[in-house]
């Protein structure tokens, strides 16, 4: 099947938009450009004028599956990315069980095999079941097709453990994705310790939980050679250790969620769920610094860290509530409107972030509009506004402090390996 799409408009290198077409055949992308001379195609999409971007890449997705499910599912998590404008995105392993071996793993590719409407790409742990004892065999799960190691949602407490786990990783050829939080710096915290801490009367969790472990960490990665990722940077502190580091040509690299960009402990409105999540909205200088972090490279790319949650999980105070928000349904619209249109960045520089930047870092062929590259992209309209609104979202977590929120930059279609896999229902179709 060749598919041409028409009237679409793109970002050239110089970051200037352009009229062009598109062709693609087996799920791969031939030509691009203007006036393409391929006239035998079996159908044309328009894309009247919308923006064509790569499909977004998101290297920190919750999909819950399997255990979890009365939060997420393959198939809710997916449908979700989907309608985001994400075409690639990686499934962590804080799951019941966990893919900490081969069979466990293969049971998982299974399921994304018959229900993903994306491609996922899935992590394997660090250690067995993610509590820190036993190290996992890396060779196997590497052979296996681990996307990476990580034991997100809990911080590898023993340095001895990690040292190992790099070691491992390095010789299997993958990077050690790391939650960075000290267990003995903890007690028992909820949201960050500073001003929304005092304000809410609630235990806080302080910067250098972080920031004391990633210090640790890029020593062993600099002992290692081990390429070392860092999930969710929260700290001003964090930023500069990492910017230290790259500095010093440790293999490091790092991500930044949309909501530490964009949110800071002073917009945490109430007492609620809805604002709680790991690491934690910390102080307007950290909210300051992860942006500075992110414009000059420090921090590499975007990534949502997608929590899906429960209705009655979430609907709890800061006490109660378990951490996480759901990501992928708002990350583009929500950047676009708070990061593009205010100026901080151009349209350019967000869709590197959340494309051609983390397939880079992992090595994957996706990200891009080049001929001969997957056909992964989606259509954006960048000039409508329209609110959030949790209900609508495809995810089972409806947990998100942006319900309301009015944003422009709203995904319309979103095509992976050539195939349709999400168009919005309201808009005029752009197949014809
Ligand atoms: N980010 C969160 O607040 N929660 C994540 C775990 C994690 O990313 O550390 C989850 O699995 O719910
Ligand atoms: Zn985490
Ligand atoms: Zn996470």
């Amino acid at each position: 099947m060749k598919i041409k799409v028409i009237n679409a408009r793109v970002l050239q290198s110089d970051g200037k938009m352009e009229s062009t077409e598109m062709v693609m055949e087996n799920g791969m992308i031939q030509e691009i450009g203007r006036n393409l001379n391929q006239t035998v195609v079996d159908r044309v999409w328009d894309a009247k004028g919308l923006f064509i971007s790569p499909g977004f890449v998101d290297v920190h997705v919750h999909l819950r599956e399997p255990g979890g499910e009365a939060k997420e599912t393959i198939e809710t998590g997916t449908q979700a990315a989907a309608k985001g404008g994400f075409t690639t995105i990686c499934a962590m392993p804080n799951t019941t069980p966990v893919p900490d071996d081969g069979q466990t793993l293969d049971e998982l590719k299974r399921r994304i095999k018959e229900t993903a409407h994306v491609r996922v790409l899935p992590y394997a742990s660090i250690t067995s079941r993610q509590v820190g004892q036993k190290l996992v065999d890396m060779e196997t799960l590497a052979d296996k097709g681990a996307f990476a190691f990580t034991d997100d949602g809990v911080g590898i407490q023993d340095a001895g453990m990690m040292l190992e786990a790099m070691k491992a990783a390095s010789s299997a050829g993958k990077a050690v994705v790391a939650h960075c939080e000290d267990n003995s710096l903890v007690h028992k915290g909820v949201c960050h310790e500073g001003d929304v801490s005092q304000r809410l009367s609630l235990p806080g969790i302080m910067s250098t939980t972080e920031s004391v472990q990633i210090a640790r960490d890029v020593l062993l990665a600099e002992q290692t050679g081990c390429h070392y990722h860092i999930c969710h940077v929260s700290t001003k502190e964090s930023v500069r250790i990492i910017r230290n580091a790259k500095k010093a040509g440790i293999h490091v690299t790092a991500e930044v969620t949309p909501h530490h960009l964009v949110l800071q402990e002073d917009d945490i409105m109430e007492d609620h769920g809805f604002y709680k999540m790991n690491p934690p909205l910390r102080s307007r200088e950290d909210q300051q610094a992860l942006l500075e972090g992110l414009k000059d490279g420090t921090i590499d790319f975007i990534a949502t860290d997608h929590a899906p949650h429960t209705e009655e999980e979430k609907q709890q105070g800061f006490l109660d509530a378990p951490f996480g928000i759901t990501g992928l349904e708002t990350a583009f619209p929500l950047l676009y409107t708070h990061l593009v249109e205010e100026g901080f960045c151009t349209l350019k520089e967000l869709v590197d972030w959340m494309t051609v930047k983390p397939a880079a870092v992992f090595h994957l062929p996706y990200g891009t509009l080049a001929p001969g590259a997957p056909a992964d992209f989606t259509l954006i309209d960048l000039t409508s506004d329209r609110a959030v609104v949790r209900e609508t979202f495809l995810s089972k977590g409806k947990n998100t402090p942006f319900n309301g929120w009015t944003l422009k930059g709203w995904p319309v279609l979103t095509v992976v390996n050539g195939n349709l896999t999400w168009e919005e229902s309201t808009h005029e179709a752009a197949r014809t």
